[in-house]
């Protein structure tokens, strides 16, 4: 059953259209992402689903109830709890107060709550003294004492230093598919996005590109956008001729290449699929990155500078050939 769904939806600001015809159904207990560069809308879509915006074109539904269009549900009436990215704690209110905002102070919920988010000992603290991991904790433990059906994040881990993000991110998604609550997040790291999503939207400019699973969206986008917002892609124009791909850097087996090679397109290859194996092949290195797992390369190749990279205890060929060892299809009007 569809938790979540978007019926090709426009939201505006003034004259200003900054999402455009987007449609989209969430499942029950699904985590899903949107994924997007600065501006891209995704930040709207999830203000329009809490209620702090409206719809001008389109519907919205949460728990196949109608939340926006031709009626308008109020915030406080939605079953969402949302989390920002600079926690949003009421400062002269304590860890506890904050945690019991809008349910009622004796709710056993809250004991619950800050128990789960392993804050009870702090429970009469300020946010002030608190440290910015800790903060977003209770602003999650707010959320989840209303106990919604949906959750709503926005970017709610950015404020946080990479090793703090990834451990509070781990804890929070167990906690939230425990509970087996609908879950969107607003995220601009493909990285944030492929970890914890069971399907990601990509979104630029209002539009959206593409959802799916982070394996097919990574390795089988459907347009050079959604090839490079999921991480580093070489994009070469290819032809299929005589039961080969040609592109700049020679010729790629059909059988390598998924999608669906026809006549003139895009070749997305990620990095770790262009291998530089032993062979005779003008093959240059321009720069190199060692990465500790792996080393990160630009080589030269076929009038071209690629990304290439390869785990960094595998030995290193000293003629240098490139082989391609899977690529993916783009059609050429789909690619522009
Ligand atoms: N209150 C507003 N008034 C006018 N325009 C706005 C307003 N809020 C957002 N916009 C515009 O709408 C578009 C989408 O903004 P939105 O905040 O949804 O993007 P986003 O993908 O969440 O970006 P970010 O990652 O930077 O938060 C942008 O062009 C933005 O400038």
């Amino acid at each position: 059953m569809a938790q979540v769904e978007l019926e090709d939806v426009q939201i505006a600001y003034e004259d200003h259209i900054a999402v455009d015809g987007v449609s989209l159904s969430l499942e029950v207990g699904e985590v899903h992402v949107l994924l997007g560069q600065s501006g891209s809308g995704k930040s709207t879509i999830l203000r329009a689903l809490a209620g702090f915006e409206r719809v001008r074109k389109g519907e919205l539904r949460i728990g196949g109830r109608t939340v926006d269009g031709d009626v308008f549900a109020a915030p406080e009436d939605r079953p969402v709890g949302l989390v920002f990215q600079d926690y949003a704690l009421f400062p002269h209110m304590s860890v506890g107060q904050n945690v019991a905002f809008g349910v009622g102070r004796g709710a056993p919920i809250i004991d619950e709550l800050l128990e789960l988010i392993g804050l009870a000992h702090r429970r009469d603290a300020m946010p002030g003294e608190l440290s910015g991991g800790e903060q977003q904790r209770v602003a999650l433990a707010r959320a989840l004492a209303r106990e919604p059906e949906v959750l709503l994040f926005d970017e709610p881990f950015s404020n946080l230093d990479p090793e703090l993000r990834a451990d509070l991110r781990r804890q929070t998604f167990e906690l939230v598919r425990d509970r087996g609550l609908t879950t969107l997040l607003v995220t601009h790291s493909a990285e944030e996005a492929m970890d914890v999503a069971d399907r990601i939207s990509v979104l630029r400019s209002g539009k959206l590109l593409q959802t799916g699973m982070a394996r097919t969206l990574y390795q089988q986008p459907s347009t050079i956008e959604v090839a490079s917002g999921l991480g580093p892609a070489n994009v070469l124009e290819a032809e299929v001729s005589a039961g080969v791909v040609r592109c700049a850097l020679g010729e790629v087996e059909l059988g390598r290449v998924s999608g669906d090679p026809r006549g003139e397109g895009i070749l997305v290859i990620r990095p770790e699929d262009i291998v530089v194996a032993r062979g005779s092949g003008a093959v240059r290195i321009v720069r190199e990155r060692f990465l500790g797992d792996r080393v990160f390369r630009e080589i030269a190749v076929g009038g071209r500078v690629l990304m290439s990279s390869r785990p960094a205890w595998e030995p290193d060929a000293q003629d240098r050939a490139i082989q391609v060892r899977r690529a993916h299809w783009i059609p050429l009007n789909r690619g522009a």
